[in-house]
């Protein structure tokens, strides 16, 4: 498939990319600060007892400011996780001071990144306006851009793996995905000239991917902040013997059956230990050559949403790997939030052959699960 430039929409997606990753390092580095349980007043419960945070806002707000600054908001769609409204009660002023504080931190450095800044200091109602402008519920028809602020929330909270994630769909394909992985260990080879050796490890990347271009990038995040220079090909791993294959699922087992992925793993000769890595780190590991698989089996009443696909697919696609449901269908992100129609699970493949060899031990030990 034909796919117009988009150079405007990606280069704008990988730059504010960088830019809430660097709003997250800082917020992550504060929640290490014991001043309390709830990490000083950072850490709130969702409904279904999730955290969210000052980043997640934080980030969904900085996202939305910037595409609304560079695409304008008349037609601008954005599908994101966070809405406005455990913000909009008395009891959240402090933490939409330090959410505003956050945002107007990062946005100030947001030149460094070749990204337009605001005059002054955005307002606590400019900000809660962003974040709650990105309401839509997506669709087969126009462009939306697809956002999850800080996947892996419980990683991020936990000082461990998370992804910010930012994904444009139009008519229901995933055109462009970037990923903000800022905890992942970059072998520094990688960001030079190629991946084959072992070495000394850096840490933060931003990996994106155009559908179609077969070519998926990594840049790495720069510690001191502002966007780098250089970007290096990213290459899913060719090994296809499952005996060499490092299989990769969440850490969480209410988020995914490890006792069924276990068996499936060992029925198609997988012998390594799972490795359990928070977030759509998943898919970036797949990308990067680090894993060859990523299964998820959630419960069955479970629903994906869109936000914790649809970047992390399109990268993995271009840098030649497969991505389906357990029946070998690719994921529909043109039903709106969910990915309806999903048969069973998600199996990410950093090959073809591993693909149809797992796919096959899906069919052949269906029957005997309990799922
Ligand atoms: N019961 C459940 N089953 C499967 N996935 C779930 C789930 N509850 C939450 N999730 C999703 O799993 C994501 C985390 O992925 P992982 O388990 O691979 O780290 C969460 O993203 P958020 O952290 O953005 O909410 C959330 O969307
Ligand atoms: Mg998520």
């Amino acid at each position: 498939m034909e796919v117009e430039s988009l150079a405007t929409e990606m280069d704008t997606a990988v730059r504010v990319v960088h830019l809430a990753s660097s709003l997250c390092v800082k917020v992550q580095e504060k929640l290490r600060i014991p001043s309390s349980t709830n990490g000083g007043g950072h850490i709130k419960s969702k409904d279904d007892d999730s955290p969210v945070t000052v980043a997640d806002w934080g980030v969904q707000a900085i996202v939305s400011w910037v595409l609304a600054e560079v695409f304008g908001t008349q037609n601008l769609s954005i599908v994101a996780e966070e809405d406005t409204e455990s913000l909009s009660n008395a009891e959240s002023l402090a933490l939409l001071g330090a959410i505003s504080n956050a945002v107007n931190e990062a946005l100030s450095e947001a030149h460094k990144y070749g990204l337009p800044k605001p005059d002054k200091p955005l307002e606590s109602t400019e900000i809660l306006k962003a974040i709650g402008r990105c309401n839509s519920i997506g669709g087969p028809k126009g462009r939306h851009w697809v956002l999850d602020p800080v996947d892996g929330t419980l990683g991020f909270v936990r000082g461990d793996q998370y992804a910010v994630a930012l994904a444009l769909i139009e008519d229901g394909k995933v055109l462009l995905g970037v990923l903000g992985c800022p905890n992942y260990p970059v072998k520094k080879e990688c960001l030079s000239n190629g991946c084959n050796q072992s070495g000394s490890v850096s840490k933060g990347c931003v990996m994106y991917a155009k559908k179609g271009s077969g070519q998926a990038w990594m840049q790495p995040l720069l510690p001191g902040g502002g966007y780098p220079e250089s970007a290096t090909l990213l290459k899913a791993s060719a090994v296809d013997d499952p005996v060499l294959a490092t299989v990769c699922e969440p850490v969480e087992r209410a988020n995914s059956n490890h006792l069924f992925t276990a068996g499936l793993a060992n029925s198609m000769g997988v012998r390594k230990q799972p490795m359990r890595v928070y977030s759509m780190v998943k898919y970036a590991a797949i990308a990067c050559g680090d894993a060859e698989v990523f299964m998820k089996f959630a419960q069955s009443s479970y629903k994906e949403k869109i936000w914790d696909h649809a970047a992390g697919v399109v990268i993995v696609e271009e840098a030649g790997g497969v991505v389906t449901d357990a029946g070998g269908r690719k994921l529909d992100f043109s039903k709106g939030v969910y990915l309806e129609g999903l048969d069973r699970g998600i199996i990410a493949c950093s090959n073809q052959v591993l693909h149809e060899k797992i796919i096959g031990a899906v069919y052949a030990s269906w029957e005997s699960s309990s799922l």
